[in-house]
């Protein structure tokens, strides 16, 4: 197909869309930062560029689909999280947002701790160097054999989900001669806005403790009773992709309650209360995240106050941010494939990933947007949806997005945003290969994730 317009594909903004826009924005050519990673920018050309480097050469190099992670804003926002936040309280990046021996290398050198929730990132962690003491781990469910090993090599906490976990951990201490530090997850019953699925603090859910019916005060009772166990404080987190900080007060107040009622009973200070992650970043530019320092301003202020009323002391304070440090720090780079204009409705531009890549739109409903990446076009506004090439109606990777109509074949196109809980939560649907992260830096792009071969895929398969 010729770069000619799709005379078909709807074009204007009096087109109703399921997503955010409703009318094309001004200049399809310019990028929000937004939602685009801090060095990204286009060049003279027009080409995308990121850490200096434009996508047509990456694209050559590494190939497509691919993810582009610019180090330096990475880095940048975990300064901006440890800063914020400072020496009486600790950052811990949840792993599960994206995690790789790079990614742990780099927490280290800017002084962030880690979050892992499984046996996987905690060898992730250990094999990088991150002091075990550095790590908090996580998970509704961890196996005998994860607890043994965290225990073993000396995590700085254990977070308890269930009371069978109480139990069992107290007892794999003890066994190995140990007292482990833990806390306590509780779900202390706020609707967050958000997603359904993404959504943890309501009661019915499998994570954590409930405040409600005095569960939570029924699991402290138990953990300050068991030798194995160095119950160092309370943990909640009340789900993902949150702006509104009314959730964390309400968290922080019922946590801060709790905390008392402890005090009250058995004359306990807990030291340390975490308030969890979740701080929700722009997908597209109708979402306006908070900085770091408002965040911690807003839970420092409500926590500090809350003790004062309850005449306890300021406990130290944690956080666990994954999507508001990675989210923001990479674009998947894709090549165009086909292009469908459907007369009336819109155009399908079918590109070389899709939900193997990013599940999240499929999965949440969520909102991305794109643009035209290898060259700038002055071509009218086409309504389009960016969709894979997997076999499911459901690959969708962009709802609803406009593109330049002279869209081509071979032309590339970059989605945003797509640090977080895109290449952690990538699959090998249809036996896709999936794809490499490279981190790009001052002019230098690096693979920290090489990308999936097929003789991968069949060595897994033992025939
Ligand atoms: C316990 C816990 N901490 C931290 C996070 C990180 O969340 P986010 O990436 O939204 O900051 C999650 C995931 O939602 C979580 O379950
Ligand atoms: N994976 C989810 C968030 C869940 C985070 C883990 N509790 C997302 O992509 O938004």
């Amino acid at each position: 197909m010729s770069r000619s317009a799709h005379p078909a594909g709807p074009r204007h903004a009096d087109v109703m869309t399921e997503g955010h826009y409703t009318a094309p924005p001004a200049d399809l050519n310019a990028l929000d930062e937004k939602v685009w990673a801090r060095t990204v920018t286009r060049d003279e050309d027009g080409v995308i560029t990121v850490g200096g480097i434009g996508v047509t050469r990456l694209a050559e190099e590494f190939g497509t689909p691919a993810y582009f992670l610019d180090e330096s804003d990475f880095r940048a926002r975990c300064r901006a999280w440890a800063d914020a936040f400072g020496r009486d309280a600790d950052v811990f990046y949840a792993g599960k947002a994206f995690l790789s021996r790079a990614v742990v290398r780099w927490l280290q050198e800017e002084g962030l701790n880690l979050d892992v929730c499984s046996g996987g990132e905690l060898t992730c962690a250990l094999d990088a160097g991150m002091p075990a003491e550095r790590i908090a781990f996580h998970g509704n469910n961890k196996t005998v054999a994860e607890i043994e090993r965290a225990v073993a090599v000396g995590v700085g906490r254990i977070v308890l989900d269930s009371f069978q976990e109480i139990a069992r951990v107290a007892h794999i201490a003890q066994r190995l001669g140990k007292r482990q530090r833990v806390q306590i997850r509780v779900t202390v019953g706020v609707e967050a806005h958000t997603h359904e699925f993404i959504a943890t603090a309501h009661e019915d859910q499998k994570f954590g403790i409930a405040l409600a019916g005095g569960q939570a005060a029924e699991a402290v009772r138990r953990a300050l009773t068991l030798d194995g166990l160095e119950l160092i404080g309370i943990h909640s987190h009340i789900g993902s992709q949150i702006f509104d900080m009314a959730g964390f007060e309400v968290s922080a107040r019922r946590v801060v309650q709790l905390l008392a009622e402890v005090r009250d009973e058995h004359g306990v200070e807990l030291p340390e209360i975490d308030l969890g992650g979740g701080l929700g970043i722009a997908y597209t530019s109708e979402d306006d995240p908070r900085e770091p320092h408002e965040i911690a301003k807003a839970l420092g202020d409500i926590v500090t106050r809350e003790c004062e009323a309850a005449g306890l002391a300021t406990p130290r304070i944690s956080v666990e941010p994954g999507r508001a440090i990675v989210g923001p720090t990479a674009f998947t780079l894709y090549e165009v494939g086909t292009i469908k204009p459907l007369e009336g409705l819109r155009t399908y531009v079918s590109v070389d990933g899709g939900m193997s890549d990013n599940i999240r739109t499929a999965l949440y409903d969520a909102e991305y947007t794109v643009a035209l990446a290898s060259r700038t076009s002055d071509a009218e506004p086409m309504l389009a949806r960016v969709v894979g090439k997997h076999c499911e109606s459901g690959d969708i990777v962009v709802k609803d997005a406009f593109l330049p109509s002279d869209l081509a074949p071979g032309d590339l196109i970059a989605v945003p945003a797509t640090g977080a809980y895109c290449r952690s939560m990538a699959s090998n649907y249809n036996h896709a290969l999936r794809p490499p992260v490279v981190a790009v830096r001052d002019g230098q792009a690096r693979v920290i994730v090489r990308r999936e071969t097929e003789e991968d895929l069949l060595c897994l398969d033992v025939g």
